[in-house]
C-alpha cells in the first residue's frame, strides 16, 4: 500500500483519503520516506520539519474531508513563497533561515483546503537560472530545468503529488518538460501573487506541477481567487460551462526559435500532431505573427531592469551572488527608465493584438523545451516559446508527451487566450485521454 500511495496522482490520493482507506498520516509518511531515500541524490527538498507536519496533520484531522477538497492531500511548495512555519531562502545564501512569519496567500488557499505543506522545495538564486544541487531524476548528469527545479523533480520522482512553482520566463515550463511531469502556469495573476518573492511586475507568475491532466483543475479551484469581484475580468473562469466541447480548434504553432529545436524532438512532436483524434481536434498550422520576434528583446529588457530594481541590496554583496545574476543585474542597470516604461506599454499592447490574432483558436500547440534536458546542472537552454507565453500573460500546460532522442522526456506545451484556463485544461484533459498510449 505505502510504495503504492507514492504512484497515486492527487486525484486518487483524496479519494482514498475521503473514503477512509488511509489516512493524512499514512500518506504523509509514505512520502516522507520516498524523500528520505530519494532526496540525498536528487536534492530537490530546501526544507521540511516534521513539528510544522505534526501541527498540520493534528489540524486536518480535525476537518471535515466533505467540505476541504484537498483534505490531507501533501503539496510541496517552491521556496519563493513565505510559509509562516518554514524559512523561506529563495535559493540564495543572503537569506538563509529567514523567516517571514506569514504564508503567501496561495499556501493560505491550500491549507484552508485541507491540504498539507510538506515542505519547501528547492529553487534557483532568486527564482533565475542558478543552482548547482537539484538533479535530474531521468539522468542525474542532467539539468532539471530551472527555476522550478525541486519542484518539478520531487513530483518527477514521486515524492510529492503536487508541487507549487513560479514563472518568469519558462521556470515552470522547462522544468516540467526536462522531468516528464504535468506543469501549469495560469493566466498572468488569477493565483494571487502576494507573499511570493517578486523579481518583476508585469511577469512573475505562479503555478503548479501534477502528474496528471485531471489534477490541473482540482488544484486551480483551491488556489485561485474566487469571488464577485473579480467578475468583471474574471468572468471565463467564474462562468466556465462544464458542459464538455464538443471539438477544439487547434493551431500548431512554430515559434521564431523553432529552428533551434532538435530534429529528433520535432519529429516526436509531428507524430503527436498526427495522432490527435480529427473527430475533437479540428488541426492548423498557423503562422507566427512577425512581432513575435520582437518579444524576446523586450522581455529581456523588462527582466533585467526589474532585477536591477528589486535586488539592488543582494548585488552589493558581490561573492554571495552567482556570476549570471551578477551579469543580469548589471545589464538592467543600464537601462534607462524611459526604455522599460516603452517596453512596458509594448507589452500591453502586444498583449492585446496576440489575444485577437489567435482569436479564432482554443488552443495553440508547440514543444515546450527545444531538446531533451542539456547535460550539466547550470548548462544554458537552447532558446523556445515559454517566455512569449509569460510575457503575454497566457496560460500554458506542458504535457510530459514526448520522447527525445535518447529516450528522456519532452513535453508538448498547450496554450490558450487569458483567462480561457478551464477551456485549455479540459483541451489537456481530452488530448491525454486520446492519445494516451503516447503519453
Ligand atoms: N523564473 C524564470 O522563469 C526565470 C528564467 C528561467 N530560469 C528560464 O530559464 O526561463
Amino acid at each position: 500500500m505505502k510504495t503504492h500511495l507514492t504512484h497515486c496522482d492527487a486525484t486518487e490520493l483524496i479519494g482514498l483519503l475521503k473514503a477512509k482507506k488511509v489516512s493524512p498520516r499514512e500518506v504523509s509518511e509514505a512520502f516522507l520516506n520516498a524523500i528520505a531515500q530519494k532526496d540525498p541524490v536528487l536534492h530537490a527538498w530546501e526544507y521540511i520539519n516534521q513539528e510544522a507536519i505534526d501541527r498540520q496533520l493534528r489540524k486536518i484531522e480535525t476537518l471535515d474531508p466533505k467540505s476541504h477538497p484537498l483534505w490531507g492531500l501533501p503539496i510541496g511548495i517552491k521556496d519563493n513563497y513565505n510559509t509562516f512555519d518554514m524559512p523561506t531562502q529563495m535559493g540564495s545564501p543572503l537569506w538563509k533561515d529567514f523567516t517571514p512569519g506569514n504564508d503567501a496567500r496561495v499556501v493560505h488557499y491550500l491549507r484552508r483546503s485541507g491540504a498539507l505543506i510538506l515542505g519547501k522545495t528547492t529553487t534557483a538564486e532568486f527564482a533565475v537560472h542558478y543552482q548547482d544541487k537539484t538533479r535530474n531524476p531521468h539522468d542525474l548528469e542532467r539539468s532539471p530545468g530551472t527555476s522550478s527545479s525541486g519542484s518539478a523533480v520531487a513530483v518527477a520522482a514521486d515524492m510529492i503529488p503536487v508541487a507549487f512553482g513560479s514563472q518568469t520566463a519558462g521556470s515552470i515550463g522547462r522544468p516540467a518538460s526536462y522531468c516528464g511531469v504535468y506543469g501549469y502556469k495560469p493566466t498572468f495573476g488569477i493565483l494571487p501573487r502576494v507573499g511570493v518573492l517578486k523579481t518583476t511586475d508585469t511577469l512573475d507568475t505562479l503555478g503548479f506541477l501534477t502528474k496528471s491532466a485531471r489534477d490541473l483543475k482540482l488544484i486551480l479551484d483551491a488556489s485561485r481567487v474566487h469571488g464577485k469581484n473579480y467578475e468583471y475580468v474574471y468572468e471565463h473562469l467564474d462562468n466556465y460551462s462544464s458542459t464538455p466541447k464538443k471539438s477544439f480548434k487547434i493551431g500548431i504553432i512554430k515559434h521564431p526559435k523553432w529552428h533551434l529545436a532538435d530534429h529528433v524532438a520535432k519529429e516526436a512532436f509531428q507524430h503527436f500532431v498526427d495522432k490527435l483524434n480529427p473527430t475533437f481536434f479540428e488541426v492548423e498550422e498557423l503562422k507566427y505573427p512577425a512581432e513575435m520576434e520582437k518579444i524576446y528583446e523586450i522581455h529581456g529588457l523588462i527582466y533585467d531592469k526589474t532585477l536591477s530594481y528589486y535586488f539592488r541590496e543582494e548585488f552589493k554583496q558581490g561573492t554571495l551572488i552567482s556570476p549570471i545574476f551578477h551579469e543580469i543585474i548589471t545589464q538592467g542597470q543600464k537601462t534607462t527608465l524611459d526604455a522599460y516604461k516603452q517596453s512596458l506599454q509594448k507589452q500591453a499592447c502586444l498583449t492585446l493584438d496576440f489575444h485577437n490574432y489567435f482569436a479564432s483558436y482554443d488552443v495553440l500547440l508547440t514543444l515546450t523545451t527545444a531538446d531533451e534536458a542539456p547535460i550539466g546542472l547550470t548548462t544554458p537552454d537552447i532558446p523556445d516559446s515559454n517566455l512569449i507565453w509569460t510575457f503575454l500573460g497566457m496560460p500554458t500546460v506542458s504535457i510530459p508527451a514526448l520522447k527525445g532522442k535518447h529516450g528522456l522526456p519532452i513535453g508538448v506545451l498547450a496554450i490558450a487566450k487569458k483567462y480561457d484556463d478551464y477551456l485549455l485544461l479540459e483541451c489537456v484533459e481530452k488530448i491525454q485521454k486520446e492519445n494516451n498510449e503516447t503519453l
